[in-house]
């Protein structure tokens, strides 16, 4: 059976004018694979400019206007075009932000998730709010305050009870943890866990490989626009003799627990 998304051999390039009419054209994908199954949880794991997010724009069908998008992107088997891959962001598939800043800053927080129950068509969108809320740990008190009133770990909470109000079959989470403290962390990660646990998946875009080996099922390793290697957690040990791909090793060894070794280190 096919997996629920499959994307491959996706390009994105960028066509941008400078000085007058010459054109230049930067290419920012060349050719990213990546499968994600329900019930699981995939981390895509790669160096800041690798690609990432502009993976997960295109999964939604939203690569900038002036960009050009080859490759097959499928769900459940089925090629979608960029506006069929539209037409299931917000409900099919979800896109956990990386801000606060896709938080409406003079809304109280409350009224934007129940905004997220309307849209998903909830009967009673201020009961899905308030449960929604509950369930991670937040109370009437702090659904009507503001989001500069909440910390990172709140908005994270929030923002995952906006994305999941649709139940979509498709997380796909774009660096969910940084600037968090460890405890807000590890929240986040066993709340993604969850999420694919309940038979959805999850693509966990992350620059933080030790986070990704404690929740994912597999890693998939980009590097300038191409996905290099994809690896089971389990081989990530020792001095990383488990791992066949020389950049996926070094990403490894240089991990501070592992010694700090630069990647050019043999
Ligand atoms: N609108 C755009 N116009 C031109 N180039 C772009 C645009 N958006 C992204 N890029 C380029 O695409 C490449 C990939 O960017 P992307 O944001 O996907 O990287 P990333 O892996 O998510 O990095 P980070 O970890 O820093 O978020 C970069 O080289 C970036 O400069
Ligand atoms: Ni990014």
């Amino acid at each position: 059976m096919s997996p629920l998304l499959e994307v491959s051999s996706l390009a994105v390039s960028f066509h941008q004018y400078e000085r007058g009419l010459r054109r230049r054209t930067v290419v920012a994908l060349a050719g990213m694979d990546l499968t994600a199954d329900r019930g699981e949880l995939v981390a895509l794991v790669g160096a800041s400019g690798a690609g990432k997010s502009l993976l997960a724009h295109a999964v939604l069908g939203m690569v900038p206007p002036n960009a050009e998008e080859s490759g097959v992107v499928r769900f459940d088997g089925v090629a979608l075009d960029p506006a069929a891959r539209r037409a299931r962001a917000g409900s099919g598939t979800a896109l956990l932000p990386q801000a606060v800043t896709f938080l409406d800053p003079v809304t109280p927080v409350g009224r934007q998730v129940r905004r997220s129950a309307e849209l998903a068509r909830r009967p009673d969108p201020g009961l899905s709010a308030s449960v929604a809320l509950a369930d991670r740990g937040l109370g009437p008190e702090v659904a009507r305050r503001h989001p500069h009133e909440l910390s990172g770990g709140m908005v994270r909470r929030v923002l995952t009870a906006m994305a999941m109000m649709a139940s979509p079959a498709l997380v796909l989470a774009d660096e969910p943890t940084p600037g968090l403290p460890p405890e807000a962390v590890r929240a986040v990660l066993a709340e993604l866990r969850r999420i694919a646990d309940e038979d959805r998946a999850v693509v966990l875009i992350t620059h933080d490989l030790t986070a990704a080996l404690e929740v994912a099922d597999r890693v998939v390793i980009c590097r300038d626009g191409r996905t290099v290697d994809e690896a089971r957690p389990a081989d990530f040990r020792d001095d990383g003799a488990a791992l066949s791909h020389p950049y996926t090793r070094a990403l490894w060894r240089a991990l501070p627990a592992n010694g700090f070794h630069l990647p050019e280190d043999p």
